[in-house]
């Protein structure tokens, strides 16, 4: 009897393993018959050590050392503008060519996805929202947040105004003392996107203590909602990094965190279904993102979540923006000294307080600035790595063969990394001096289409691209480019570090 049942597992296996091996031979053949018929070849192939070990490991090892992205910018010129790799259990595509990511992102927008990453990694925190889903949920949170992101409801100036007010009463006043902006500018956008979004700023501004790098520090007494959105963020950084294992990383921290979080958001989801239970009410006109889409739709978790979605989406890549520009500006007084006296030739003493405000249009008009803001964008784009998954065999136009003018085959199942940091960088495209900050170069015409991607393109391109984040840097470098305020800048390697986390998480 024994005997039998042992005969039976034995075969039963063999018969396991027999219609996997013919399973996969028969769709080898397949893709290779697809391949064919599309005049593939393969891309450069970046070396690997056993399941892609070797490839992860440098990986971890240059995001400890914060240069990540150089290291993987630093496999193009070797490997090719495509190449495909191992790391980590699964293979990789890279691509730095533009008419490779105008197809993931926009002309076979539907062979792609998310991928299985962004979705669960991100969930606990985020659920189901706009940043995390595909397809009909993706279409549809899309259809019902796009009419929020109107010129109108987002460029509230006054609003700003008063959260950048109280950053520069953040900083030192004497002469020579220096501050560190970037801490700063995270409250800053913290404080101006809570307002947007829930009606009430979380005012983190105004707390003693700046914790805004969400560094996840022990301690027995609560967080608040800035530090546990913070360390909720860091938290999936480090779940980034394990990639499809990233489920391993979920301490009580994480946990209590995202509650944390997840309890103030919902006060504000209750008050917008019953206004009735508001201590205050809104000022008369004033725009409430969670109000709006509490008229269309009742469910408090939808709400949640998608006004969660909205806060990570703008709050830190907008901060980043922030935060290298002035980096920039700092070293490069010249780029400083032009910007200051082309806003204060177009608006005169407007931006010092004197009652008249620039109007939204105005500021966008100043060309310089536009310069710098996409200068800034294009050395240090806020989400520097970014990723699709093919949800069906395709086709990437370039990459393949010894001159790499092929086109690549692409498995279901495969997933393609573009590096907008590396695409920005690229010299054919941006010329010798790719690599230094040169906003004079945006009058030259470069970065025309596909080769200039801050925010994205195609169906899923960002939302909040044209205001927000507009509005808060031009308040912002009004008022830190007056004179009084020429102190308020200093180099800080922590800036750098927290850009390698926003890549990581972003690289999901
Ligand atoms: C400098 C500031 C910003 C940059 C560089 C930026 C960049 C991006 C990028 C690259 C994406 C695409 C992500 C992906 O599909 O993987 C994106 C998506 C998105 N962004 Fe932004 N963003 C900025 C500010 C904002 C702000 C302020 C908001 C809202 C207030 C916002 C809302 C969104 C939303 C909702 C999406 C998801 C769109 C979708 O999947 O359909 N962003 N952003």
């Amino acid at each position: 009897m024994e005997l039998a049942v042992k005969s039976f597992l034995l075969l039963a296996t063999a018969l396991y393993l027999l219609l996997k091996l013919t399973a996969y031979l028969l769709i080898a053949h397949q893709n290779r018959i697809f391949a064919k018929s599309h005049n593939c070849l393969p891309p450069g192939r970046l070396p690997s050590s056993f399941l892609g070990l070797s490839n992860w490991v440098r990986l971890t090892r240059a995001a400890k050392r914060g240069d990540i992205l150089d290291h993987i910018v630093s496999r193009f010129p070797i490997y090719g503008n495509t190449w495909k790799g191992r790391i980590l259990f699964g293979t990789s595509i890279g691509t730095i060519e533009p008419e490779n990511i105008k197809a993931i992102l926009a002309t076979s927008f539907k062979d792609f996805d998310l991928g299985p990453q962004r979705h669960d990694n991100f969930y606990p925190l985020l659920g189901d929202g706009i940043f995390t889903l595909d397809g009909a949920g993706w279409e549809h949170s899309r259809a019902n947040l796009r009419p929020q992101f109107s010129r109108e409801q987002v460029s509230d100036v006054e609003a700003l105004e008063l959260h950048v007010q109280r950053l520069m009463n953040r900083l030192p006043e004497g002469d020579g003392e220096v501050a560190d902006l970037q801490p700063l500018f995270y409250c800053l956008t913290l404080d101006s996107a809570t307002e947007f979004l829930l009606g009430e700023s979380v005012d983190s501004l105004l707390s003693p203590e700046l914790n805004p790098t969400g560094a996840a520090r022990g301690g027995k007494e609560e967080m608040s909602f800035a530090q546990a959105f913070n360390v909720s963020q860091a938290y999936l950084v480090q779940r980034s990094r394990l990639r499809e294992l990233y489920w391993i990383i979920n301490p009580k921290r994480f946990r209590d965190a995202n509650a944390i979080v997840h309890r103030l958001i919902d006060r504000y989801v209750d008050m917008a279904l019953h206004p009735e239970k508001r201590a205050r009410k809104a000022p008369e006109g004033k725009y409430v993102f969670l109000d709006a889409i509490a008229a269309e739709t009742k469910d408090p978790k939808y709400l949640r979540d998608q006004t969660l979605n909205i806060l990570l989406a703008g709050r830190d890549t907008t901060a980043g923006l922030l935060g290298f520009t002035f980096w920039l500006l700092a070293r490069h007084p010249h780029v400083y000294q032009k910007l200051r006296e082309e806003i204060l030739s177009a608006f005169g003493t407007g931006l010092n307080n004197e009652g008249k405000r620039p109007s939204f249009s105005a500021l966008k008009n100043v060309t310089y600035l536009r310069y710098v803001l996409n200068e800034t964008l294009r050395l240090y784009p806020s989400v520097p790595l970014n990723g699709r998954t093919a949800v069906r065999n395709t086709v990437l136009p370039r990459g393949g063969g010894e001159d790499g003018l092929s086109p690549v085959f692409i498995p279901k199942g495969q997933r393609v990394d573009y590096t907008c940091y590396g695409l920005h960088r690229r010299k054919d495209l941006y010329g010798e001096d790719a690599d230094a900050f040169r906003p004079e170069r945006w009058e030259e015409g470069v970065g025309r289409g596909w080769e200039f991607l801050p925010f994205n393109g195609g169906p899923r391109i960002c939302l909040g691209r044209m205001f927000p984040h507009l509005l808060v840097i031009v308040v912002a470098v009004g008022r830190l480019l007056t004179p009084s305020v020429n102190r308020a800048i200093r180099p800080d390697r922590s800036l750098l570090h927290s850009y390698q986390d926003l890549a990581e998480i972003c690289e999901d």
